[in-house]
C-alpha cells in the first residue's frame, strides 16, 4: 500500500499540470476538426457549382480531348506540362504545337535526311490546369487510375496502354501499364452545354486531322487486346494497278455492304462480309486493303493467326473487341496452324490435325504455347461474340491449303485472285511512276514531284496537301504521248504473268528519275531477273536437299543411338534380375545353416535334386543355385565337384526325416 502511495504522490502534486495539458489537447483537437469540417464543407460547396466530366483512356473521347488539349494556346502560360515528340492520343495523330515552338519548327524540312520532329505540349499527370474556353474556366486534371480488382478476390488486370503507349510509328511494341489514365474536366456552369460543345469541337477537330490517315491496330496476344500501331497516310486507289474492274467491284461491294445493315437485319443474315485475297506474293493484296480502308474511312485491325500465344480464347476476345465498322485483316491465313512465318513448301498451311474434310477441333499444342484450333477460328469469325458490321479481309499465298470450311461463302463471300504482273499492269505501273503532269495524289505514292523543276508550271500544285514543296529527286516530266509510248514499250518487254508487280516496282524505283533509260534497260533487267530467280531456286533446292539429308542422317544416328541404348538397358536389366534372383536364393537359406556342405558332387547328385524338391518350391531357383555352385566348383578345377546345399533355420520333423542334408 505504501509503495503505491509513493508512486502516485508525485502525480497528485502535478494534477493541475495534467489537467491543463488535457484541456489543450481537447481544445486543439476540436479546433482542427472544425477546421477540416469547414474546409470540406467549403470544397463541397464550391464543387457543387462545378460540372465534372470524366474521360477514360479506353474510349475515343479521351483521344479527342487529348488532341484538342495539345492544340490549346493556354499551354504557353502553363507552368507544368509534358513535352512530347510522340504522336498524341491512342490514335497517334501528330499534332501541331502552339506558341513559339510551332513557329520555329518546320515539319516539312529535312535535317540530315531525317524529318524534324513535331513537339506537343500535354497536360502532365496528376496536376490541375486551368484553361479559358468560351467564357468559362475549365479545370483539367489528368490522373492515373488503377484497376478495380472487385470483391471476388480473383484478380484480372486488364492491361491498357499507358500514356507512353503513344508509340512512335515505327515501333511495334507498345508499353503496357496496369493503370489507366483519366481526364477530369470541371467547369463552373449551370448546365452541361459547355462540356457538350467542348467534346463536339474536340471530336470534329480530331476527325479532321484523321481524314488523311488510316489507323492500324495490331492484335496483342499476350493481353488479348488491340494495340494502336500507327496512322498511315491514305493510299489512293489509283496507285493500285489491278486488272480492269477489280478495284471498282471491290469498292462498290464494300460500300454496298456498309449501308445495308437493315437489309441484313430484315433477312436475319449476320451483318458481316468476308473477302479472300489470294495469290502470289507482292501482287498488291495488302496494298489494296490499305487503299480500300482509306477510301472507306475505316481503321484496320490486323491479326496474325500464327503469332506466338494465339489461342481460341484470345482470338474470340479480340474479335469481340473489334469495333462495328472497320476492316479486320487476317494475314497469311494459310500459316494459321503452322506457327511458321515462312511460306515455303515446309509450311503446309493446312490444319495439321484436321483434314480438309473436317472442321473438328484440332488443337495443335506447339512449343510457343499457341493453341489455336480451326473450330476456334471459325467460331471467333462468326460465333455469337463476333462483331457485326466489320469487313473481314483475309490474305493467303496458298489458297489450296485452306480448309474449305474457312473459305466457304458466308465466311469468305468474295474471292479475288492476284497473279503476277500482266502487260496491262506493267503499263499501268509505269504510268503511275512517271506521270505526264503533276499529280495531286500524295507524294508517298506516285507524286514525288519536284515543284521547283522548270516543268512544274502549275504553281497552285504547290499548295496541294500531300505534295512536297521540295523533292530530293528531280523527275523529268515528259509529255503525255511520250509517257504512253514509253509505258507501252515497257509493257512489251515484260513477260506476261511471270514477274510480280512488287518486282516491277522495285525496278522502277531504282530508275525513278530515268524514265527513258528504264525502258531501254528493261529487257536486260528481265534476263537478269530470270537468272537471279533460277539461281535462287537452285540454291533453295540445294539447301533443302542438304537440310533433308542432314535431317535424315541425324534421324538415323539418333535411331542407332537409341537402339544401342535400349540394348544396353536390356542387358543391364537382365543382369540385375539374375543377381536379384541369386540374392533371393541366398536369403532363403537359413542363417543357422551357413555351414556349407562339402559333400562331393558325385555322391550328392541325388541330394542336389532333392534339395530342389525339398526346400525350394521354385525349381528355377534351384537350377540357378546349381549353376552358381557349378561355377564355384569350376574354380577348383581338377578337384571333386562340390555343391552347396542349405537347410531351413528350424527344420521340421518331417524335414528332418526327409532331408538328406547333413550339416558338418
Ligand atoms: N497491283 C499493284 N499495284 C500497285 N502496287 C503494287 C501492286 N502489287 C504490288 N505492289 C507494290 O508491291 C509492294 C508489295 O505489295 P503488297 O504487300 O501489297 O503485296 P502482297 O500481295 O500483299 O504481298 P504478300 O502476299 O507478300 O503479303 C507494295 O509496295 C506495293 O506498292
Amino acid at each position: 500500500m505504501n509503495v503505491l502511495r509513493n508512486v502516485l504522490s508525485p502525480l497528485a502534486t502535478n494534477t493541475g499540470a495534467i489537467q491543463d495539458t488535457l484541456k489543450l489537447v481537447v481544445i486543439g483537437g476540436t479546433v482542427e476538426t472544425a477546421r477540416r469540417a469547414s474546409m470540406s464543407a467549403w470544397n463541397g460547396f464550391i464543387d457543387s457549382f462545378y460540372l465534372t466530366a470524366h474521360f477514360s483512356q479506353e474510349d475515343y473521347p479521351y483521344d479527342w480531348l487529348m488532341h484538342w488539349l495539345s492544340k490549346q494556346p493556354a499551354w504557353g502560360r502553363s507552368r507544368e506540362f509534358e513535352i512530347t515528340t510522340r504522336s498524341v492520343g491512342r490514335h497517334g495523330l501528330t499534332q501541331t504545337t502552339t506558341g513559339d515552338l510551332q513557329e520555329e519548327e518546320d515539319d516539312d524540312e529535312l535535317v540530315h535526311g531525317r524529318k524534324k520532329r513535331t513537339v506537343a505540349f500535354m497536360p502532365s499527370v496528376d496536376t490541375t490546369h486551368t484553361i479559358y474556353y468560351r467564357g468559362h474556366w475549365l479545370r483539367i486534371t489528368r490522373s492515373k487510375r488503377y484497376p478495380d480488382y472487385g470483391h471476388s478476390g480473383s484478380l484480372k488486370i486488364r492491361f491498357v496502354p499507358s500514356f507512353s503507349a503513344v508509340a512512335p510509328r515505327s515501333s511495334r511494341s507498345v508499353e503496357c501499364d496496369a493503370s489507366r489514365l483519366t481526364i477530369f474536366y470541371s467547369v463552373v456552369a449551370r448546365n452541361n452545354d459547355i462540356l457538350k460543345k467542348l467534346v463536339l469541337e474536340a471530336k470534329r477537330d480530331y476527325e479532321k486531322d484523321a481524314e488523311h490517315r488510316v489507323h492500324i491496330f495490331m492484335a496483342d496476344t499476350t493481353y488479348g487486346c488491340w494495340r494502336w500501331n500507327g496512322a498511315r497516310q491514305k493510299r489512293p486507289m489509283s496507285s493500285i494497278v489491278l486488272q480492269p474492274g477489280v478495284k471498282d467491284m471491290l469498292l462498290a461491294d464494300c460500300k454496298d455492304f456498309l449501308c445495308s445493315e437493315e437489309w441484313y437485319a430484315e433477312r436475319g443474315i449476320p451483318f458481316r462480309r468476308g473477302y479472300l485475297l489470294h495469290g502470289v506474293p507482292g501482287s498488291g493484296k495488302t496494298s489494296l486493303i490499305h487503299s480500300l480502308a482509306g477510301e472507306l474511312g475505316l481503321d484496320i485491325y490486323v491479326v496474325s493467326l500464327s503469332s506466338k500465344g494465339m489461342s481460341d480464347n484470345t482470338l474470340t476476345t479480340l474479335m469481340g473487341a473489334v469495333p462495328s465498322r472497320c476492316i479486320l485483316l487476317l494475314e497469311d491465313l494459310d500459316a494459321a496452324f503452322t506457327r511458321s512465318v515462312s511460306r515455303d513448301s515446309s509450311s503446309t498451311g493446312a490444319p495439321k490435325e484436321a483434314t480438309a474434310s473436317t472442321t473438328a477441333a484440332a488443337t495443335p499444342e506447339v512449343s510457343d504455347g499457341s493453341t489455336l484450333s480451326l473450330s476456334g477460328l471459325l467460331n471467333s469469325l462468326d460465333g455469337v461474340a463476333a462483331a457485326e458490321g466489320r469487313l473481314l479481309f483475309a490474305t493467303t499465298n496458298h489458297i489450296e491449303r485452306l480448309d474449305p470450311a474457312l473459305s466457304r461463302p458466308g465466311r469468305m463471300d468474295v474471292w479475288v485472285n492476284f497473279t503476277h504482273a500482266t502487260k496491262w499492269q506493267a503499263e499501268g505501273i509505269f504510268k503511275c511512276f512517271f506521270p505526264s503532269k503533276p499529280s495531286p495524289a500524295p507524294a508517298s505514292d506516285c507524286s514525288d514531284i519536284d515543284l521547283d523543276s522548270p516543268d512544274a508550271t502549275d504553281a497552285s500544285q504547290k499548295n496541294l496537301p500531300g505534295v512536297k514543296r521540295k523533292s530530293v529527286h528531280s523527275i523529268p516530266l515528259l509529255s503525255e504521248e511520250e509517257i504512253a509510248t514509253l509505258a507501252k514499250s515497257f509493257a512489251d518487254a515484260i513477260p506476261e504473268d511471270e514477274l510480280s508487280v512488287a518486282a516491277l516496282q522495285g525496278y522502277l524505283l531504282k530508275n525513278k528519275t530515268r524514265p527513258r533509260e528504264s525502258v531501254e534497260e528493261v529487257a536486260e533487267w528481265v534476263i537478269k531477273e530470270r537468272e537471279t530467280r533460277e539461281k535462287l531456286k537452285k540454291e533453295k533446292a540445294e539447301k533443302e536437299a542438304k537440310e533433308k539429308k542432314e535431317a535424315e542422317e541425324l534421324a538415323q544416328k539418333e535411331k542407332a543411338e537409341k537402339e544401342a541404348k535400349e540394348k544396353e538397358e536390356k542387358e543391364t536389366k537382365e543382369k540385375l534380375e539374375r543377381e536379384e534372383r541369386a540374392k533371393a536364393k541366398k536369403a532363403d537359406t537359413p542363417s543357422t545353416s551357413t555351414t556349407v556342405s562339402t559333400t562331393p558332387a558325385k555322391s550328392t547328385s541325388s541330394s542336389g535334386s532333392e534339395s530342389s524338391t525339398g526346400n525350394d518350391a521354385d525349381g528355377e531357383e534351384s537350377v540357378t543355385s546349381e549353376e552358381e555352385s557349378e561355377k564355384d566348383g569350376a574354380k577348383g578345377e581338377g578337384k571333386d565337384k562340390w555343391v552347396a546345399v542349405s537347410t531351413p533355420a528350424t527344420p521340421s520333423a518331417s524335414d528332418a526325416e526327409t532331408s538328406p542334408i547333413v550339416a558338418v
